[in-house]
C-alpha cells in the first residue's frame, strides 16, 4: 500500500520507464483527467492484473474542452486521487503541467475522420481532436504496451482504437465495461457537480436506455421509442436531450433496427451538467 510516485515531466517519466524496460517489464497506462472514482479504479485494477508496471496519467486537457466554463469547473483533486491509488500499488501518477504537454510553438493536431462526426463529436466541436492529440502524446511519452479506456466513453474508445491502428502505435487499446452506481447511474467525475435533486433524477438516463433496448427487441419503431424516452426525461427534470441513438458498435453508423452488434447512446443535460451513457442493444 504505497502512494504512487508523482512525475511531472516527460523526461523523468521516460527515464523511469526505460529502467523498467531494461528489466524486461511490461507497462500499462490508464489515461484520466483525475477526480478518480471506482470506474477509474476498475481500469487501474485491470491494468495491474495484466502489466508489470502501471502508470495512471492525470491531465485536464484544455484542448478537448469546447466549453470554457466546463474546463473551469472540472474537479481537480490530485491529492485525494493519489490516496485512492495507494491500495492499488500504482507505480507512477504522471501529472504534467500544461507547458509539458503543449510547449510554446505546439502546432500539431491528430484528427480522426468519420467516427468523430457523430454523437459527442457533432455536439462538442474540436473535442475529439483534443482527445486524439493528447492520447497520442500520452502513448508516445509513456511508451506503454497496453492502454485501458472505459466503455462509458464508448465513442472515445473507438476513436482511440482507430487512431492507434492508423498511426501504427505499438500499443494494445483495451476497453473496460462501465462501472455503475447501485441505481444504474454511470460513474463519472462530472456527477460531483450534480445537485442533490439532480442526483436523484440522473439514473433515469440508464432506465430509459434499458427501456429503449427492450422496445427494440419487442420490434417497436425507434422513432416512437425515442420520442417517448425524451418526453419522460424532460418531464423528470432533464433540460435537453442531445441525442438518443441506436448505432453500430464498431463504426457508430446510425441504425433504425437491430441488425448485428449495436449500442444505444444518449447524452442529456441535467442542470448545467452534461451526462453521457451507452449500453449494448
Ligand atoms: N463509470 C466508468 N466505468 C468505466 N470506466 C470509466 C467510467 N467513468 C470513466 N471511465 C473511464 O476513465 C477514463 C478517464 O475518464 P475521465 O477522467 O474523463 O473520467 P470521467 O468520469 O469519464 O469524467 P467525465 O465526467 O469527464 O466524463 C476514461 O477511459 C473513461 O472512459
Ligand atoms: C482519455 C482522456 C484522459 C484524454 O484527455 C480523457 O478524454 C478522459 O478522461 O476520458
Ligand atoms: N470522459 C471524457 C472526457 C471529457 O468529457 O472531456
Amino acid at each position: 500500500m504505497n502512494r504512487p510516485v508523482i512525475e511531472r515531466t516527460r523526461d523523468a517519466l521516460r527515464a523511469r520507464v526505460a529502467s523498467w524496460r531494461a528489466a524486461g517489464q511490461t507497462v500499462g497506462v490508464v489515461p484520466t483527467m483525475g477526480a478518480l472514482h471506482d470506474g477509474h479504479l476498475a481500469l487501474v485494477a485491470r491494468a495491474k492484473a495484466e502489466c508489470d508496471r502501471v502508470i495512471v496519467t492525470l491531465f485536464v486537457n484544455p484542448k478537448q474542452f469546447n466549453n470554457p466554463s466546463d474546463l473551469e469547473k472540472y474537479p481537480r483533486t490530485e491529492d485525494s486521487d493519489a490516496v485512492k491509488l495507494a491500495p492499488l500499488d500504482v507505480d507512477v501518477l504522471y501529472a504534467p503541467g500544461v507547458d509539458q504537454m503543449y510547449p510554446a510553438g505546439f502546432a500539431t493536431t491528430v484528427s480522426v475522420a468519420g467516427l468523430t462526426d457523430v454523437l459527442c463529436g457533432a455536439h462538442r466541436p474540436g473535442h475529439f481532436d483534443g482527445v486524439a492529440t493528447i492520447v497520442t502524446k500520452l502513448f508516445t511519452q509513456t511508451g506503454a504496451d497496453r492502454a485501458y479506456f472505459g466503455e462509458k466513453d464508448y465513442q472515445q474508445l473507438q476513436v482511440v482504437r482507430r487512431m492507434a491502428t492508423d498511426l501504427d502505435l505499438p500499443i494494445a487499446v483495451i476497453g473496460c465495461e462501465t462501472v455503475r452506481e447501485a441505481d444504474g447511474l454511470a460513474m463519472s467525475s462530472r456527477n460531483l457537480r450534480l445537485s442533490p435533486e439532480a442526483r436523484t433524477t440522473a439514473p433515469a438516463l440508464h432506465r430509459e436506455m434499458r427501456a429503449m433496448v427492450q422496445g427494440l427487441h419487442a420490434g417497436r419503431a425507434i422513432s416512437d421509442l425515442r420520442a417517448e424516452a425524451e418526453a419522460r426525461l424532460l418531464a423528470e427534470g432533464f433540460e435537453r436531450v442531445e441525442y438518443f441513438d441506436l448505432r453500430g458498435a464498431e463504426n457508430l453508423d446510425l441504425r433504425d433496427r437491430l441488425t448485428g452488434p449495436a449500442r444505444v447512446f444518449v447524452a442529456a443535460w441535467l442542470g448545467d451538467v452534461r451526462l453521457i451513457d451507452n449500453i449494448p442493444a
